[in-house]
């Protein structure tokens, strides 16, 4: 018999079954793949693929959460057929596509939720073409805000003569993460990562197309679980390779997540990700004299003075002023949506 606890089920998700929930034979799953409308769980049962109960879940499209690859949910299990999903536990972590006109955090329906329950995120960027500080920037904002531990995975360390260099600049901008240069050729730096393959953890991977995101899950398993694309090195224009959604075991014990739709992320709303990443001017603007400093003409203001001396990179300034902006303006919509939605509940409408 399966057990669950070793594809990372705990007493956070066992809490939430209610005893009415128990009484039905209702039994925990994990969701490990998404194919269109068909959903393959894991559960005491073993292996088996499910359907949404659809009662539970046509009716009441606008607040119901639909499963997501790394779910666990409730089933009521069936040995001849499919298993029927009854609802979503709630999540310790996700990421979802961006939609800026349905915040996710109010609604699951509709923000695709592309994976959940993950300890780590690998925030991946090559060490060649990809590079590029202020996109680390914006994918380390994304995740930290998705509840998830930030990693920073720098590939390709062979082709990279100044690794070291880099790898400074990135320490810079990510204070507090744990940063690897890695090469999955030469195996350099993949010992480090051992540390992360902790048995029932799950991890998932966060970065563009080519940066070797498959070749370090392979390198990880030990064997070839994806299909490595073989791009040519001087354009760097590797197409998508990875078209199924999966979740799956490594022999440590440790789980990856790999979705076509970590994939695609975008930045859609990072207000708690932007004071995590931007620490350092938080607290410079803490310290300006008026506690209400534009940091423009003001006198005694921390962040003029530390552009100034150099402490504080231009660039890093304007980038955390575009995320902050971003921040405040899903913030708002996030806001306006609540008020009408909860007008909607009030009115009887949906
Ligand atoms: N030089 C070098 N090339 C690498 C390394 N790791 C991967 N590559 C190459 O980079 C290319 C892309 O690798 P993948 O592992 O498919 O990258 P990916 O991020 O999974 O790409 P997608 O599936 O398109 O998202 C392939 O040609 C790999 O052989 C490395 O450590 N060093
Ligand atoms: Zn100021």
């Amino acid at each position: 018999m399966i057990n669950l606890k070793n594809y990372g089920y705990t007493d956070f998700f066992e809490r939430q079954i209610t005893e009415k929930e128990k009484e039905l034979g209702l039994i925990p799953a994990r969701i490990i793949s998404i194919q269109k409308e068909s959903y393959k769980l894991l559960s005491t049962h073993g292996e088996n693929n499910g359907k949404l109960k659809g009662s539970v879940f046509y009716q009441d499209n606008e607040l119901k959460t639909y499963p997501a690859v790394g779910d666990f949910v409730l089933i009521k299990a069936n040995n001849q057929g499919e298993d029927t999903i009854y609802r979503v536990l709630e999540r310790y972590s996700a990421f979802s596509r961006a939609n800026p006109s349905l915040p996710t955090k109010i609604s699951g329906a509709s923000a695709q939720m592309v994976a959940s329950n993950f300890d780590y995120v690998f925030v991946m960027t090559s060490l060649n073409h990809d590079f590029n500080l202020r996109r680390l920037e914006r994918y380390l904002t994304a995740a930290w805000q998705s509840g998830g531990t930030p990693i920073i995975i720098l590939t390709k360390a062979d082709l990279c003569a100044d690794y070291e260099e880099k790898l400074a600049q990135v320490e810079e901008i990510a204070p507090g993460v744990a940063v690897h240069a890695i090469s999955c050729y030469t195996g350099f730096g993949l010992e480090l990562l051992n540390r992360y393959l902790i048995p029932g953890k799950t991890l998932v991977f966060m970065g563009s197309s080519g940066i070797g995101k498959s070749s370090l899950v392979n390198a990880l398993a030990g064997k070839e679980l994806m299909k490595v694309n073989d791009i040519r090195e001087d354009d760097s224009k590797g197409h998508h390779t990875t078209t199924y959604r999966q979740l799956f075991a490594l022999e440590s014990g440790a789980l990856i997540i790999d979705t076509p739709g970590m994939r695609e992320l975008g930045l859609w709303s990072a207000d708690e990700g932007v004071s995590e990443v931007f620490s350092d001017i938080e607290v410079l603007i803490s310290s300006c004299r008026f506690h209400d400093c534009h940091h423009k003409t003001e006198p005694g203001c921390a962040v003029k003075m530390a552009l100034a001396d150099g402490t504080l990179s231009l660039s890093r300034y304007q980038s955390y002023q575009k995320l902050e902006k971003e921040a405040r303006y899903s913030a708002k919509k996030a806001a306006l949506y609540e008020r009408r939605l909860q007008n909607g509940l009030k009115t009887g409408k949906k």
